[in-house]
């Protein structure tokens, strides 16, 4: 007996957080492309993303939901069955889809992956599912916690390693009851966010509202950014306004003086560089783009290759360009190679993926990279070091060591050179850093610290 026919939205949502799991495939990246060879229409493509993106972040709270229905720990259940099992229950708990379609495509699609027995237990778990309210599964999930952060880890979907960096970090700021905001924030998408590159075009030509705070940005409220013009030409871009704010600290931090020469040292996929490459251009100095991994070089070269002459793009280990060019850049921009806790809401499997030695392993790469470029940045040089993570082992520790180490670098005042080029001042507790954050910015968690290298 055949099941019902799977809809394509369920089909390619399976395929894609099956890759996720298996060959370790960023969502972000291989959905569009399935979406794209599958031609599906628009409204299937938004339910397909809302299935992927969905299903992926909040599995945290799903897996205890069909623990609790399966009367068994996850790790006893099939990964791809536990893969269907997480998507109807986004389906059921979230999405309020009516229970026969979630129930019988999961059905459907277990056969595709599993053994028939597996039909038998997922179409189980599922009806157990579908028997209570959504309402009353929260309350049994919460209720299952054995410690606070066991609670919020549950309620918000997040590992608890995260929740207890997050709190460092706001803690910090004297800010930690802003917690449940954060963690919140980080389940709602982001709306789409643009910049327009100065010199190539404007935000009025964008059909967009002009940003909050960046003075080259523009927020869509939906549709295909693809299809604007400006996109499609390459003299506008999708990007998040705080990469925006990140670049323009560096670019805008002191006037620029015609033949200046900038160092993006760790640029792919090109963001931030073609940023900067904009803004350089239309001050008369030369940016030079640097990327150790060639494929991700080659991005680079794309990005920028609307700019004629296009700037050089370099293959080089970041850590040895001091060494090869020292006292050479009068700015530097270091977008460190770092966890990205701070762009969760765009990477809905990043919070899984991360484990809390990628902190201490990235921490020493970051520490050599910005020492390197510490030694590449010309006496009276400006540089900025950014991560899009908040957390403090990939922040403040970097910049303290590396200032410490080096005797020969202080910092900005990073957050008076941001609002003098931001619409509105960002609401920042006093620090010579700037810690944007989803919840109160409306950006992605980026950390921008400006130095100043000393004057011979
Ligand atoms: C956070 S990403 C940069 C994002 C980029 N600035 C943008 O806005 O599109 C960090 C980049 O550093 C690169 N990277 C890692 N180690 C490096 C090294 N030793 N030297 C140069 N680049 C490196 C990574 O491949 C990655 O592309």
């Amino acid at each position: 007996m055949s099941g019902p026919q799977i809809q394509p939205a369920r089909r390619i949502a399976l395929d894609v957080i099956m890759a996720v799991r298996e060959q370790d495939a960023y969502a972000n990246l291989l959905l569009p492309v399935r979406l794209e060879r599958a031609k599906l229409s628009e409204a299937d493509a938004g339910f397909a993303t809302e299935l992927t993106y969905g299903t992926l972040r909040l599995s945290g709270y799903y897996d205890r939901v069909i623990e609790l229905a399966a009367g068994r720990s996850v790790d006893k259940i099939d990964p791809a069955i536990l893969d269907v099992l997480r998507l109807a229950a986004h389906q059921l708990l979230s999405l309020r889809v009516a229970s026969h379609a979630a129930v019988d495509e999961a059905v459907s699609l277990a056969k595709t992956v599993g053994s028939n027995s597996a039909t038998g237990f997922v179409n189980g778990v599922l009806r157990t599912i579908t028997r209570t309210e959504p309402a009353v599964w929260r309350e049994r999930v919460l209720g299952s916690a054995k410690s606070d952060d066991e609670r919020l880890s549950l309620e918000f979907s997040h590992p608890q390693w995260v929740i207890r960096a997050f709190r460092q970090s706001l803690t910090a700021e004297g800010r930690e009851d802003e917690l449940l905001e954060l963690l919140a924030a980080d389940n709602v998408p982001p709306r789409v966010s643009l910049v327009a590159l100065p010199g190539q075009s404007t935000v009025n030509e964008l059909n967009a509202y002009p940003s909050v705070f960046s003075p080259v940005g523009a927020a869509l409220d939906g549709g295909d950014p693809a299809k604007l013009d400006a996109v499609r030409h390459g003299s506008a871009r999708v990007q998040d306004e705080g990469s925006q704010i990140a670049a323009l600290a560096l670019s805008r931090s002191q006037p620029v003086i015609p033949g200046e020469k900038w160092l993006d040292l760790c640029a792919g996929p090109g963001g931030k560089a073609a940023l900067l490459a904009a803004e350089a251009r239309v001050s008369g100095a030369t940016l030079i783009a640097n990327e150790l991994v060639p494929a991700r070089a080659e991005l680079v070269r794309k990005a920028l290759a609307v700019f004629s002459p296009a700037p050089e793009v370099w293959e080089q280990d970041g850590t040895t360009i001091g060494e090869s060019h020292p006292a050479e850049f009068d700015r530097i921009l270091l977008d460190a190679p770092c966890t990205g806790l701070g762009a969760l809401r765009r990477r809905p499997e990043a919070r899984w993926r991360k484990k809390p030695k990628d902190v201490a392993d990235l921490a020493d790469l970051q520490l050599r990279l910005l020492e390197s470029a510490i030694v590449a940045l010309k006496p009276g040089g400006v540089l900025a070091y950014v991560t899009c993570s908040p957390h403090l082992g990939e922040t403040k520790v970097i910049v303290q060591s590396a200032i410490r180490r080096s005797g020969v670098v202080e910092k900005l005042d990073s957050q008076e050179i941001i609002a003098g080029f931001t619409r509105e001042r960002l609401d920042l507790p006093a620090a010579q850093h700037a810690q944007l954050w989803p919840h109160r910015h409306g950006t992605d968690a980026m950390f921008i610290q400006l130095l100043r290298k000393a004057s011979l």
